[in-house]
């Protein structure tokens, strides 16, 4: 394995994003979504670009990159087609020593980015190690018709349920039984199904009285918030 696969948690911290074209677009959209504080420098820049900073989700500057605008910095990503202007922004974030990916420049990157499967938390990374993106977008794809609405409403009722275990006893050799059980269980199929009935049946059978489908999700949008 070449990468080493990570979970990074880049809420509230500044990111950088050179370039506001088709790509840069991208890399901000996932950025924002996971609660980076994102700022964009570049001279042009897509419509989806001007409307995120009209609604002032993002900080943009319309202007060419500068070595300075690393500093500070968390993350940073360059998503321009001008190879020298990539060199530099790599050597910029480099001498920090930041977290930087070059888009199709791996040789000049510290993290690549991989394809992503997501239904809410549930997230899917794919990665080939840079030898084939078209392959791994191909595996997204078959992968986002297998894997539908129910796994992020799967995962936020075993959330919901473990936060609730958790909060009355930290016993993960008495809790994990439990959560297999409601999995080999197909907890899954009855949430697909949208069948609340059973889903409680089941519940209290494997959890005892008092867990209940919808109180359970509820609690889980108010922590949610
Ligand atoms: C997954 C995805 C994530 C994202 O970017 O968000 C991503 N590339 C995507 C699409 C895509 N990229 C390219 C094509 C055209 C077909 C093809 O070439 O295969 C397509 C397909 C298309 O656009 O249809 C061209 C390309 N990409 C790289 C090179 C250079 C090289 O390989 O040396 C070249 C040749 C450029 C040239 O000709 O010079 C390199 C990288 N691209 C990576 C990520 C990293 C490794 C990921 C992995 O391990 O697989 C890595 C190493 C660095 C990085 O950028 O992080 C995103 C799919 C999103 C999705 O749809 O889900
Ligand atoms: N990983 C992928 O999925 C993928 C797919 C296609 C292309 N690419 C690569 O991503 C890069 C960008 O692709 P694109 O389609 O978004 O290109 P694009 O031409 O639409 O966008 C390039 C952006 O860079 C900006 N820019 C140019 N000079 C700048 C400077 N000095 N300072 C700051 N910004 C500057 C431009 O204003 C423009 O917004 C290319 O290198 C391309 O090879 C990656």
């Amino acid at each position: 394995m070449r990468y080493y696969p990570v979970n990074l948690d880049i809420q509230g911290r500044s990111c950088l994003v050179v370039g506001g074209g088709r790509v840069g677009a991208r890399k901000v959209k996932t950025l924002l979504q996971c609660g980076a504080v994102v700022t964009v420098v570049s001279p042009e820049m897509t419509s989806d670009i001007t409307g995120l900073a009209a609604a002032e989700k993002i900080t943009l500057e319309r202007r060419p990159y500068r070595s300075s605008d690393v500093k500070g910095r968390f993350l940073v990503i360059g998503a321009t087609d001008d190879e020298v202007l990539n060199q530099r922004i790599h050597a910029d974030a480099e001498r920090f020593q930041l977290l930087c990916n070059i888009a199709d420049r791996p040789a000049i990157c510290n993290f690549t980015l991989p394809a992503i499967v997501r239904q809410g938390d549930f997230v899917m990374a794919i990665s080939t190690a840079g030898k084939s993106p078209a392959f791994a977008k191909y595996i997204r794809q078959q992968l986002e018709t297998q894997f539908g609405p129910e796994y992020g409403t799967l995962l936020d009722l075993m959330g919901a349920i473990r936060t609730r275990l958790l909060a009355e006893e930290h016993a993960p050799e008495v809790h994990k039984p439990l959560f297999e059980q409601l999995i080999h269980e197909d907890l899954l199929g009855l949430v697909r199904d949208g069948d609340s009935h059973r889903i409680d049946r089941l519940l209290e059978r494997v959890l005892g009285p008092g867990f209940v489908f919808d109180e359970l999700m509820s609690a889980n949008r108010l922590s949610g918030e």
